[in-house]
């Protein structure tokens, strides 16, 4: 999906590189030559002088332009969650951009995967990162929570802070000694002593930390400190009379901010920058957020520290070492870069609005930034192979005290609130694909309108095949975004209609995996859903016998269940509440009967029965209650893999705070001990077929199968090949679009 094609997006692009035009500054001064071979330490600088240029200059060079367009704008807040309606506009755009940028929290199980037997090492920005931007750069405080996250990440992993403030100023505000610290964009580093690499860098000297410890200090523009002072002064002195600027002295770089200033007072700002810019040939400029920075012209910036202290620290170019860098303004892009060109690790933007950006992920904001660094420490501490989403939200209320025990998904995809409750997982489905038609704008609209442009399928003579051809790509293409946007697997619903034709089955998903390699989404995010009639059941053995995933849908009885495990689907998705809603109305159901005799729930006692006989027999597929109705019947399934849960059982669980006792009363119903130890009666064990040598055929699942799963597969199978006709009916309408 190209984001800069449409002209009216609301990506942000930010201004070009700064490069000669844009710093106003004449050629024959740049490049200058660096300066660590030209001056020494102490002495004294001979500055030339210009004459001062014109107001005109800054406004003809692109400077005002960089400065209003240096800050993201504040969110408006304007949507109402309680609604079933589709994203504002900003939403949209932020989405579609995640697309490109996928959220680190929604993708944390593929980071801590790649991470696996790897060092990781953390590198943090701190303005708009760790504390929130601000009017008072003096008042941009980390948040006590925020000082233990980074304290936690730096027990467990080597972390440093990356700056554009001055070492000291970061060290007080952030007050851990445990991290590392790299002030003035990275020209003024505290590292750990390593002799290689002082030896390599002329300007690195053994120095003592805050704490009287050993240390390495680097400081590769330490010639510039007196003239970056004397800029300073210059600047606090020419802009004194404008109201709300603020200077800083950061040693090795000067800024000054125009936040609080009153715009008409921006080209003066910038006149006075441009001014000592051209008095200053070996200092440039550089664009923050609403701050002008004048630094050293030095081949040094936050890319290079981080060479550095992973250098430092020996952990380059080593492939077991997974850097992480996570910052939120433009000078941070040099680091990001660092990693992405060096393929060595993930860089992570800080933005709530689209951003151009070298990052490879996204978080929102600050909040986000601490869940993750707190996410990664629980990951460790955890242990690798443990669950690691299942932590994904705040300690102490009932939905983390049963995510503890299940992968709870939420029931959603576009339309409800991905924020609050970011889908783990998601499936693409011709519902889907009408939920996403009959609203003007979603960010899965593109991935459809594509589909209809597909000219292969366009050139197919029969209207029939073009349009399921039509269909076939739309699937592939939302599937697709989802696989960006989600961490787990997304699954793809296979054409009901072929739900009694095993190999129209087989020839479907193999033509559905085809177009997912063609847009390069590996196999082992993708699964099928395929209806659990015989025939989709032996369609799943086959597809699993080739290492495709499946997953069995419409399972209504112990025997389909039975037949699915025994086929090794990979997920199992029984409806728990469909069934009950039968009970209610209907009898003459043996299993159905026999649940409500011992005074069970009949949907809960399937999900339970069919767990036991997962786990009891060793078959390897993850079961998937569906249409839970309410907070009672996800804690009776506690310790299940997955639950589906409803947005507002979500809803209603994440506003319960547990106190810590209560939260140790939440028990695991499920587990593969209680499975061991339960056992089959004679009737469960024969309708299972467990000791029968031979496999299912359509006359024995159909006759173990009770009328509540003849009704309920059924009726499931007419909804799902409606809505195939009914999208294929709309795309017969709205094709040829208007652009092709
Ligand atoms: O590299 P960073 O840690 O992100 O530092 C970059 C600049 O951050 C500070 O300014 C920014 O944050 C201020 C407080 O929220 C805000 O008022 C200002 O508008 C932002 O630009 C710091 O004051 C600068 O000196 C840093 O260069």
């Amino acid at each position: 999906m190209d984001m800069k094609s449409n002209n009216s997006s609301p990506v942000l692009t930010d201004p070009a590189p700064i490069n000669k035009s844009r710093l106003g500054i004449h050629s024959n001064l740049l490049p200058y030559p660096q300066s660590g071979a030209s001056f020494s330490s102490g002495k004294h600088i001979n500055i030339p002088r210009k004459k001062p240029g014109k107001l005109d200059d800054v406004r003809s060079n692109g400077w005002l332009d960089a400065m209003k367009s240096s800050s993201p704008p504040r969110k408006k807040l304007i949507k109402d969650f309680n609604f079933d309606v589709a994203a504002d506009d900003t939403d949209v755009a932020y989405f579609s951009w995640m697309l490109k940028y996928p959220s680190a929290l929604n993708s944390f199980e593929q980071i801590t995967n790649f991470a696996k037997n790897k060092k990781i090492a953390i590198f943090l920005d701190y303005d708009g990162t760790l504390s929130p931007i601000v009017d008072d750069p003096d008042q941009a405080l980390m948040s006590d929570d925020m000082r233990s996250a980074v304290r936690n990440v730096a027990k467990y992993f080597p972390t440093a802070i990356i700056t554009g403030r001055s070492r000291d100023k970061a060290y007080e505000l952030v007050g851990l000694t445990e991290l590392y610290y790299a002030g003035s964009h990275g020209m003024d580093i505290i590292g750990p002593i390593n002799k290689a690499v002082s030896n390599d860098h002329p300007n690195c000297i053994k120095s003592t930390d805050q704490q009287g410890k050993e240390v390495n200090l680097f400081q590769p523009a330490r010639e510039f400190i007196p003239m970056i002072d004397e800029v300073f002064r210059t600047l606090v002195e020419n802009t004194k009379e404008i109201k709300g600027a603020i200077v800083e002295n950061h040693k090795f770089c000067a800024s000054i901010h125009y936040r609080n200033v009153d715009e008409k007072n921006w080209p003066t700002i910038a006149q006075c920058v441009h001014d000592i810019l051209t008095q200053y040939p070996r200092l440039r400029l550089t664009h923050g957020r609403k701050v002008l920075e004048v630094r050293p012209v030095v081949d040094w910036n936050k890319g290079k520290a981080v060479e550095f202290l992973l250098e430092s620290l020996g952990l380059s170019n080593r492939d077991d070492v997974l850097p992480i860098y996570i910052g939120d303004d433009r000078s941070d892009e040099d680091a990001f870069k660092v990693l992405r060109e060096g393929n060595q690790g993930y860089g992570i933007l800080v933005s709530s609005v689209p951003k151009e950006t070298n990052a490879y992920y996204s978080l929102r904001d600050p909040a986000e930034v601490m869940k993750f660094l707190s996410s990664l420490v629980r990951w460790k501490k955890l242990g690798e192979g443990a669950r690691s989403m299942n932590n994904r939200w705040s300690a102490s209320t009932e939905l983390d005290a049963v995510s503890r025990f299940s992968e709870i998904v939420p029931d959603t995809v576009i339309f409800d609130d991905f924020e609050k409750f970011p889908p783990t997982a998601a499936t693409v489905s011709s519902s889907l694909l009408l939920g996403i038609l009959s609203l003007p704008d979603t960010i899965f609209r593109n991935a459809v309108d594509m589909a209809l442009a597909d000219s292969g399928c366009a050139a197919l003579e029969n209207a029939e095949l073009k349009l399921s051809c039509f269909a076939n790509k739309a699937l592939v293409n939302v599937g697709g975004d989802l696989v960006k946007l989600v961490p787990g697997r997304v699954s793809t619903e296979v054409d009901a209609r072929l739900a009694y034709d095993t190999h129209g089955i087989i020839g479907k998903v193999h033509s559905l995996m085809k177009l997912y390699n063609e847009i390069n989404v590996p196999p082992e995010r993708l699964l099928f859903k395929i209806p659990s009639t015989w025939q989709g059941i032996e369609a799943s053995r086959l597809l699993e016998s080739e290492g495709i995933q499946t997953h069995l849908t419409f399972v209504y009885s112990f025997a389909q269940a039975a037949a699915a495990a025994q086929a090794g689907a990979s997920v199992i998705q029984i409806f728990v509440g469909r069934i009950r809603d039968w009970a209610r109305n209907h009898s003459g159901d043996l299993e159905i009967d026999a649940a409500l005799k011992r005074g069970e729930d009949p949907g809960l006692s399937l999900v339970t029965k069919t767990y036991n006989y997962i786990h009891k027999y060793g078959h390897k597929s993850k079961l998937m209650p569906a249409a839970v109705r309410n907070k009672q019947d996800l804690f009776s399934l506690l310790g299940v893999d997955y639950i589906i849960a409803p947005l507002k059982v979500l809803q209603s669980l994440n506003e319960s705070v547990t106190t810590a006792d209560e939260k140790y009363s939440f028990v695991q119903k499920l587990s593969p001990q209680s499975a061991a130890a339960y056992n089959f009666s004679e009737e469960e064990f024969v309708l299972s077929r467990a000791n029968l040598g031979s496999k299912w055929d359509q006359l024995s699942l159909a006759s173990a199968m009770g009328p509540a799963a003849v009704e309920l597969l059924a009726a499931g199978l007419d909804g799902y090949a409606d809505q195939s006709r009914r999208v294929e009916e709309l795309f017969s309408k709205i094709w040829p679009p208007p652009n092709v």
